[in-house]
């Protein structure tokens, strides 16, 4: 008898590949973003899940363009440049960059120990959350020598999600940090603004 390892990945009817939760860690993080779930994230998609999550028209308009101009032709394999800027969703671990927190490997899962390791490295003040001092250092601390790109992009990474996900007490709590690997934290902030939770989040 033959086993594939598609037969251990079965679900129910045996057919649906169940994904376990650290395997598309990455994929969960963007899908957030493809409004229609067609497995591309258009700019205009980039744009509406900002403004989902409380973000203003300008920073939105900024991600909308930095992020699709930086990652689409990573994730169209071979297919190369198009004015459309589509990130294609399955492909979007080859969108990864240096000087990050290697909390996603290669294959975009989510690694428990590099994660725990930001808190035990950078949390000083409490084990529970970063402030933006702290969030400053891990910065410093994963830059790669002359890495400029990677430099630029976590830069942005983390401090966006300062501006979004801080509490009301200016610092970023380790449960908004784990729910941004997995993406649940963009379906919170976008209930929390859509419920009138969350006013302006960001005027920017
Ligand atoms: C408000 C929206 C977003 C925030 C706050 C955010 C924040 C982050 C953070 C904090 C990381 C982890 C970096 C690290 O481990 O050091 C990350 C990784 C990543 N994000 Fe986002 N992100 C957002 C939207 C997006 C969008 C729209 C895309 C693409 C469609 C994207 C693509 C990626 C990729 C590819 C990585 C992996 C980087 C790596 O491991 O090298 N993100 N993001
Ligand atoms: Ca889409």
């Amino acid at each position: 008898m033959t086993t594939s390892v598609d037969q251990y990945n079965s679900g129910a009817d045996g057919k649906k590949p169940v994904p376990s939760p650290e395997e598309y860690a990455l994929k969960k993080h963007v899908d957030f973003f493809d409004r229609n779930n067609d497995g591309i994230i258009y700019p205009w998609e980039t744009y509406q899940g900002f403004r989902a999550i409380g973000a203003g028209i300008a920073l939105s308009a900024f991600a909308a363009v930095f992020i699709n101009a930086g990652l689409s032709a990573k994730t169209r394999l071979g297919k190369g440049f198009s004015i459309s800027l589509p990130i294609e969703t399955a492909n979007i671990k080859f969108a990864k960059h240096g000087s990050d927190s290697d909390v996603y490997d290669s294959e975009g899962r989510f690694v428990p120990s590099k994660f725990e390791a930001i808190f035990v490295k950078h949390a000083r003040t409490s084990p529970d959350f970063l402030t933006s001092a702290e969030l400053q250092e891990l910065l410093k601390a994963n830059r790669e020598p002359k890495d400029y790109i990677g430099w630029v992009a976590a830069w942005v990474e983390w401090k966006v999600l300062y501006l979004l996900a801080k509490d009301r007490t200016g610092v970023l709590r380790k449960e908004a940090v784990r729910g941004v690997y997995d993406g649940s934290l963009f379906d919170r902030l976008e209930r929390e603004k859509a419920s009138g939770k969350k006013k302006a989040a960001c005027r920017v």
